[in-house]
């Protein structure tokens, strides 16, 4: 079979060039199994913008220009659907989430949930005042324990519950932390189920039929899709009805209204909201404290614009982002300088398609390797420094917000959100907190493993810039 479809292919036209693999199995041999966005660059170097491998036939297409992704873009939906992960997807239950929705009705029922409420500045700002309250609190937190190893913890529990508090209204005390942990619990989940390579069953569909007592990899799944069922059903449960404004209660506006069906898209568009939200922005504020670690000049530069800006009368808010640009830069930068979704996540083919004269069969597996694209030294000059000027003078690099976010009809729907989080822990940060390096060896910049990749653990020493900085975060 694999044969034959091969030598339609050859007739149809040519996939893009890449690694040449063994008969049948293809480049099985080929593909890495750690920090994979370092070989597709390394090939991409090789073989250009847009290459291909092809696993037992399945073909594999690596963006690892811009403007190949950029050329996607223009052709709809084209590119729009996601492929099959029967782990991820049907068996532990992510497919019904947007993430890992196919293209189609359903799917743009809950991009449209995402634009109506949180998809532009104007219908995000209902929301910003929680993230502001929540991003109080992890101040209070930051400064009862400013441990190095504290940190992950409370930017992990920060991002969960600004994304309780909007998707359902629940405000995050002690007694609902097991919230946080539940969803937390269901994120790492989907990062080990959609591992690439990580399930045979992935490049072979047919071992769903496999009995449990034969493949334990499917108690694996089964314990994982309860943990699902749980991020889903627990916190709707909680809010429903009871819940002041939410992304949930605005949802359920004209409820007697809505079918069974209609209710369970509000549940899972809920989750996608915190699936997709909380472990990202962790990351990314995670790689915030590291780089202030690496670049203390930065740091420097962006806490003297917030005293010149503010001074010691307030904490800085949303509104005075277009006040800051240099932290605004920094929040830009950041997003650039650590990959969040270093290969964002795998879109498919839903047809047929012609890209820069190469073929993209129908059922193609596309991976943006973005990592590759924000650390492209021909578009940001040393790649690896932390420098926010390089979107402040002329002539300005490309912006890294139009890469970091994906692609075509799949771009982050919650990037609004992003922004507007990762600015306000920044800024406020930045105005109380001063960090630095520990004793000891300069910590490394690596991402590690996974679909949301996190900054590999480091040492620091945090600590309040002054008495007035531990008087205004007293005072909110
Ligand atoms: C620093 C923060 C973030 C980064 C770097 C980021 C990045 C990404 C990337 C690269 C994708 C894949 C896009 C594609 O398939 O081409 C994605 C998808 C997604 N993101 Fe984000 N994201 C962030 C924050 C958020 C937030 C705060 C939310 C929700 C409030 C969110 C919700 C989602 C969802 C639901 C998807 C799946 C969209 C779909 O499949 O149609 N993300 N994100």
């Amino acid at each position: 079979l694999i044969l034959i479809q091969q030598l339609f292919r050859k007739q149809r036209g040519r996939l893009p060039p890449g690694p040449s693999g063994l008969p049948f199995m293809g480049n099985v041999l080929d593909m890495p199994s750690v920090t994979e966005w370092l070989t597709f660059a390394e090939w991409g170097a090789k073989w250009g913008g847009i290459c291909s491998v092809t696993l037992l036939g399945q073909p594999i297409v690596i963006l690892n220009s811009v403007s190949a992704m950029e050329e996607m873009d223009t052709k709809g939906a084209a590119f729009s659907t996601r492929p099959r992960l029967p782990m991820a997807g049907e068996l532990v239950g992510y497919d019904q989430t947007l993430v890992l929705l196919p293209y189609g009705p359903k799917f743009r029922i809950f991009r449209r949930s995402f634009a109506k409420l949180i998809g532009t500045p104007a219908v995000l700002g209902q929301f910003i005042p929680a993230v502001e309250n929540e991003t109080h609190l992890f101040l209070k937190r930051l400064l009862l324990n400013p441990n190095a190893e504290a940190i992950s913890a409370h930017l992990r529990r920060l991002t969960g519950a600004i994304i309780l508090r909007i998707t359902y209204g629940i405000d995050v005390q002690e007694e609902q932390e097991s919230f946080v942990t539940l969803i937390e619990k269901a994120n790492d989940n989907f990062n080990a189920a959609t591992a690439p390579g990580a399930f045979l069953v992935d490049v072979f569909p047919a071992m769903l039929h496999i009995p449990e007592i034969l493949a334990p990899w499917k108690r694996t799944a089964r314990i994982w899709a309860r943990a699902t069922k749980n991020m889903v059903e627990a916190p709707y449960l909680f809010a429903a009805g009871t819940a002041p404004i939410s992304f949930v209660s605005r949802l359920l506006e004209n409820e007697e209204k809505l079918s069974e069906e209609d209710i369970h898209d509000v549940k899972y568009t809920a989750s996608s909201l915190y699936g997709g939200g909380a472990d990202t922005t962790a990351a990314s504020l995670y790689a915030f404290f590291l780089a202030m670690v690496l670049f203390p000049d930065v740091q420097r530069k962006a806490q003297e614009e917030i005293d010149s800006i503010i001074g010691g009368a307030r904490l800085p808010q949303s509104t005075d982002r277009e006040q800051l640009p240099y932290v605004a830069a920094v929040v830009t930068e950041l997003l650039r300088w650590h990959s969040v979704a270093p290969l964002g996540v795998p879109h498919a083919a839903l047809e047929d398609a012609i890209l820069n004269d190469h073929l993209i069969p129908k059922g193609s597996i596309i991976i943006a390797n973005l990592w590759n694209m924000l650390h492209d030294a021909q578009t940001y000059p040393d790649p690896a420094s932390f420098r926010p000027e390089r979107y402040l003078t002329t002539p300005k690099q490309r912006d890294p917000r139009t890469i970091c976010f994906g692609f075509g009809r799949r771009i982050c729907p919650g990037r609004e959100l992003a922004e507007a989080s990762v600015f306000l822990c920044v800024a406020t940060t930045l105005a109380t907190f001063d960090i630095e390096r520990a004793a000891g060896p300069l910590p490394v910049h690596e991402n590690l493993q996974g679909t949301i990749s996190h900054p590999k653990p480091f040492d620091c020493v945090v600590k309040p810039r002054s008495e007035r900085a531990v008087e205004l975060i007293g005072e909110v």
